[in-house]
């Protein structure tokens, strides 16, 4: 059949996505329909289910490169398959069942590829490379790696249901980022016929999709790549600032009772990965714990209450976003949709709002599509498209040089 003759009957996925915030799996059942263009989704179900705290333990010492044996390696992804096909297997409870499942499952590790663009610098991540070296070494050692854990063939046994995994790896094998991957899906779901759009993910990590209005060539027109800390910093401060007893500022109420020591946000944008053009991507491995403790090092001088810290935090995530599109944008944007849990953070909205005069920052819930599962249709659809021989990354936001259909297919018997 042809791909679009199959695609006229709509088909119920579920997509599942647990992200650099490591806070669960958070799940979608969607009815989906269409192709591209006239691609259409209805979230018919969406929850997030907690991690066991032990094992979310591990996940994120894995992330921040506590090392372990191949062993609990294998253990720790088969636990993260058995958490994520129950949390399959409990979105479907009162809706027809699925006939899919889209698992982007859990990063781990995640290494940009070394950029041949950039003469003698390399990405942040990668051991730095002369010109001389890089054309010494194998190719293969200047790809990006990126690991998901969750193995889709377990999903696929104890669900029953065919499942596609491992998106990244195929864009990454011809030279891509592998991420961001969603931008593909914000194009046919957010794009506007007459007014630019950046779609901005803020979850552990923020990434920005920015959509041209939809007219001439205007999907080689997006652009799209990670801006740099969303949740991640945030997060780790309120932990250390309140002895463990909270795990995020909710609401930003915290963050709003102090006031941002610009000095501080200045210095901190100096950092390379604000510099560097896109195509790029990041994760943990960079904002993660460590550079937290360089921040908080930097802050010794200025004499910061906890607030006033998170307020410079969450500015800093503000201004790295808000930064981004002034220096690497072709225009600037006619309205930023946000979505992620970064978006329920009033105070971070609000300084972005403050950053962005003139410019409407709503939530992607404000035109019709759920802020908080965006990330779970996406891999749903990703899953459809792949299950159908549709492309999925985005050239220009992977920086692959060619479109490729992403994802490992295992079929159900
Ligand atoms: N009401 C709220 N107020 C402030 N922050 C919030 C609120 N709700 C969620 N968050 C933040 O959102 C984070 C979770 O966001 P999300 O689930 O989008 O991240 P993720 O999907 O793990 O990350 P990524 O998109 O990088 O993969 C929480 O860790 C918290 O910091
Ligand atoms: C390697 C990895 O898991 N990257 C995530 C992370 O979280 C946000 C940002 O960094 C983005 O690049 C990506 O996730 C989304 C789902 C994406 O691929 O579009």
């Amino acid at each position: 059949m042809h791909p679009t003759e199959e695609a006229a009957v709509s088909t119920r996925v579920i997509g599942l996505i647990s992200g650099t915030s490591v806070d669960g799996i958070d799940a979608a059942l969607v009815e989906i329909s269409g192709t591209e263009l006239d691609l259409k989704i209805e979230l018919l179900a969406g929850a997030t289910y907690p991690y066991p705290i032990e094992l979310r333990e591990r996940i994120l010492a894995v992330g921040a490169g506590v090392a372990i044996s191949m062993a609990e390696l294998a253990e720790i992804d088969d636990a993260i398959a058995q958490v994520f096909a129950q949390a399959a297997q409990n979105i479907q409870i009162g809706h027809q069942p699925a006939t899919l499942i889209g698992s982007h499952g859990q990063t781990v590790y995640h290494r940009p590829p070394a950029d041949r663009r950039i003469g003698n610098t390399t990405t942040p991540n990668s051991p730095l490379l002369s010109t001389d070296a890089i054309n010494r070494v194998s190719a293969h050692s200047l790809l990006g790696y990126s690991l998901q854990l969750g193995r889709g063939e377990l999903i696929t046994y104890i669900t029953g249901i065919t499942t596609v995994s491992n998106f990244r790896v195929a864009d990454i094998a011809i030279g891509g980022h592998g991420a961001p991957l969603v931008p593909r899906v914000d194009a046919y779901l957010l794009s506007h016929p007459e007014e630019g759009r950046c779609i901005q993910n803020i979850g552990g990590i923020g990434n920005v999709a920015y959509i041209p209005p939809r007219h001439g060539d205007w999907l080689s027109k997006i652009r799209a790549w990670d801006t740099g800390p969303g949740n991640s910093l945030l997060d780790l401060a309120v932990e250390h600032l309140s002895a463990g007893d909270k795990t995020y500022d909710e609401n930003g109420n915290w963050a709003a009772s102090g006031t941002p020591c610009d000095p501080l946000v200045e210095e901190w944008l100096n950092q390379d990965y604000f510099h560097l053009p896109p195509p790029k991507s990041t994760g943990r491995e960079l904002f993660g714990v460590a550079y937290l403790h360089e921040c908080l090092k930097d802050a010794q001088a200025y004499q910061l209450s906890a607030a006033e810290l998170l307020a410079t935090l969450t500015e800093f995530t503000a201004a790295s976003i808000v930064h981004s599109y002034r220096t690497f944008l072709p225009e600037m944007p006619q309205r930023v949709l946000l979505c992620g849990g970064g978006s329920r953070n009033l105070y971070l909205k609000r300084r972005l709002e403050l950053l962005l005069p003139s410019i409407p920052v709503l939530t992607t819930d404000e035109v019709g599509l759920s802020a908080d599962f965006k990330e779970a249709i996406a891999f749903a659809v990703l899953a459809y498209w792949r299950h159908l021989g549709i492309p999925g990354n985005l050239p220009t936001a992977t920086g692959a040089p060619q479109e490729v259909l992403l994802g490992e297919i295992h079929q159900s018997q």
